[in-house]
């Protein structure tokens, strides 16, 4: 083993324990409807998994199965390219999708590479994190020459899966009490991405993470993972780790920084990371659910009285989004922008 670059290497608290334990995993909920299971059923399960893990996995998403397969064969074959073809469609400050093999996390370097891309391309956001400046910058995808299927394979990808996404904020509406399309409408000119994850195997699993300790910003993230396994959600009644069990075509899903903020924190958006290994590597796709960049975000009116009164001050969701992916490129000498700053203390 050579070097180890101090970049990668985890506080003592975050580093993993290898050891796999055994336990109750997060719930798996069959998304179909039957005379015998009815939408109340449906409604009330997923009520449940978000309020107690803030996670769960889904089976008879509507998502054709080839689809998962073959977005993975594409990333695996991107990938294995030599750094100067992948370097091609490099991410950088001005260029937001693309290729990217040094992302942080909280500051440490996450074990891994990625490709972004967008769902709607242009899509729409704020120039700066800066309150002041109104302007609105436009990203655009970059898409690679091989493997030629890539760009197809990905755009056929991302569409079926948005539509599992509007159809589970109309399941989270329900289960808040309030209409199916409640949600809806933040989502007409949304900024949903998707992220290719590559996490090769690891020389020192122990000392790294593939990705380190962190709640997604989106609305909810619906995530398709191969079978190597490596995901940990850290338990909302004791704080531990808990790996999710890799199930064959299942999707998992995660509420966000946004629903936590909407549902008043009825539902929590759960810390989560990603151990990695000396032998395997694995393959992620997660397609983060984002509102458009205008909406301002706070607790529903419907879910906020007296003797329950807002927990969070309305924040502008696309310069929360700008100023969360400044961490990406570069070391801050503080901790980066999180969904607590806007809590209201009292
Ligand atoms: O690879 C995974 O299983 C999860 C990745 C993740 O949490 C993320 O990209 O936000
Ligand atoms: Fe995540």
């Amino acid at each position: 083993m050579g070097e180890v670059d101090p970049a990668f290497i985890q506080a003592t608290e975050h580093r993993p324990t290898l050891n796999t334990i055994q336990v109750e995993g997060i719930p798996l909920i069959d998304l179909s409807v039957s005379d015998t299971r009815g939408l109340n059923q449906l409604v009330s399960e997923i009520g449940n998994a978000c309020k107690k893990w803030g996670f769960f996995q889904v089976i008879n998403h509507g998502v054709p199965l080839e689809l998962c397969t073959r977005i993975k064969e594409a990333a695996k074959t991107f990938f294995d390219q030599p750094l100067e073809e992948k370097r091609k469609v490099k991410r950088d400050e001005v260029n937001a999708m693309g290729y990217h093999d040094s992302e942080h996390t909280k500051n440490v370097r996450d074990w891994k590479e990625v490709f972004d891309f967008l769902l709607k391309d242009p899509t729409f956001v704020p120039a700066s994190h800066d309150p002041e400046d109104k302007e609105i910058r436009s990203l655009t995808n970059q898409w690679p020459e091989n493997p030629p299927e890539f760009r197809k394979v990905c755009q056929e990808y991302a569409r079926e899966v948005a539509k599992l996404g509007y159809k589970l904020l109309e399941l989270i509406s329900l289960s808040l009490g309030l209409p199916a399309n409640r949600l809806s409408g933040y989502f007409k000119d949304h900024t949903g991405m998707l992220r290719l994850n590559y996490y090769p195997p690891c020389p020192f699993p122990d000392l790294a993470l593939g990705v380190g300790r962190h709640k997604d910003a989106s609305a909810l993230t619906v995530l398709s993972q191969d079978d190597v396994g490596g995901l940990q959600v850290k338990r909302k009644s004791d704080g531990e780790w808990i790996p999710v069990k890799p199930i064959p075509n299942a999707f998992i899903i995660n509420v966000g920084d946004t629903v936590q903020v909407w549902s008043n924190e009825l539902y929590e958006s759960v810390e989560h990371r990603v151990v990695v290994n000396s032998e395997r590597e694995r393959f992620s796709v997660p397609f983060f659910f984002f509102p458009c960049h205008s909406v301002m975000v706070k607790p529903l009116e419907e879910l906020v009285n007296e003797q329950n009164p807002a927990k969070y001050k309305e924040y502008s969701f696309g310069k929360f989004f700008v100023a969360r992916n400044r961490s990406d490129y570069k070391k801050l000498e503080v901790e980066n922008i999180q969904i607590h700053n806007f809590k209201i203390s009292n």
